[in-house]
């Protein structure tokens, strides 16, 4: 079993993917934040660092993918390489942060990649509007993370809807968690395995569905 956690910055998959593997018994695999060469130059300066930036998350998330290949366990994965590439550095590309010749560089070794990436069994989007993305973005209070714009979020969520909508080569599972604090209510927590436990029981049913 291969389960991935997507959606945007402080929408909450860090906290869920630990409470999940804690809950289930899985493996878990974290995005590559801490001692990450380029994140805090990248939010100083995107334009410079961008392609750095993009490069370095796609080959960290590709080992990311052999990781679970060999494994052989069950696995949740915090964030997955199509959002590198359908979410972020499109979004950096479409607002002229990344060149046409980077971007296309990108995308080449990107789709070389993806010949090799099996998707996961279940991906599990967490919807989030701008308020709660900025709330949480403020209470983790990293301090690189304090220059992110309301537009930026915003463009990234308009990415990650269109990405929910084109997303077909597996089960999505979309969960509204602007109402939700499963980190600190544990009726919510409870909310979310259920939630989790139907779709994997009815899968057979249901290639999308909508909490
Ligand atoms: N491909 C990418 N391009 C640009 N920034 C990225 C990319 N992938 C991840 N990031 C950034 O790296 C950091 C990852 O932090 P973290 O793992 O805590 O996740 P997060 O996106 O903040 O999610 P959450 O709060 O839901 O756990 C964020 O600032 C995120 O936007």
């Amino acid at each position: 079993m291969h389960v991935a956690i997507t959606g945007n910055i402080g929408a909450g998959k860090t906290t869920l993917a630990q409470m999940l593997a804690n809950h289930y018994g899985w493996d878990v695999l974290f995005e590559a934040v801490e001692g990450n060469p380029y994140l805090a130059d990248f939010y100083g300066d995107m334009e410079r660092w961008a392609f750095n930036l993009q490069i370095y998350f796609l080959n960290s998330r590709f080992e990311q993918v052999k990781t679970i290949r060999d494994s052989g366990k069950s696995v949740i994965q915090d964030r997955t390489i199509y959002e590198d590439a359908f979410i972020f550095a499109k979004n950096l590309y479409e607002t002229g942060q990344m060149t046409p010749r980077d971007y296309e560089t990108y995308r080449g070794l990107f789709e070389n990649m993806l010949s090799l990436v099996r998707p996961p069994d279940l991906m599990i989007y967490l919807r989030a509007d701008l308020p709660k993305l900025v709330r949480q973005i403020q209470k983790r209070g990293r301090s690189y993370e304090m220059s992110i714009s309301e537009d930026y979020l915003a463009s990234l969520n308009d990415l990650y809807e269109q990405f929910a909508v084109d997303y077909k080569v597996g089960e999505l599972l979309i969960i509204d968690v602007n109402e939700l604090n499963y980190a600190e209510r544990p009726d919510d927590f409870r909310f979310v395995t259920k939630v989790i436990d139907e779709h994997l029981a009815s899968r057979v049913n249901a290639r999308t569905s909508l909490v």
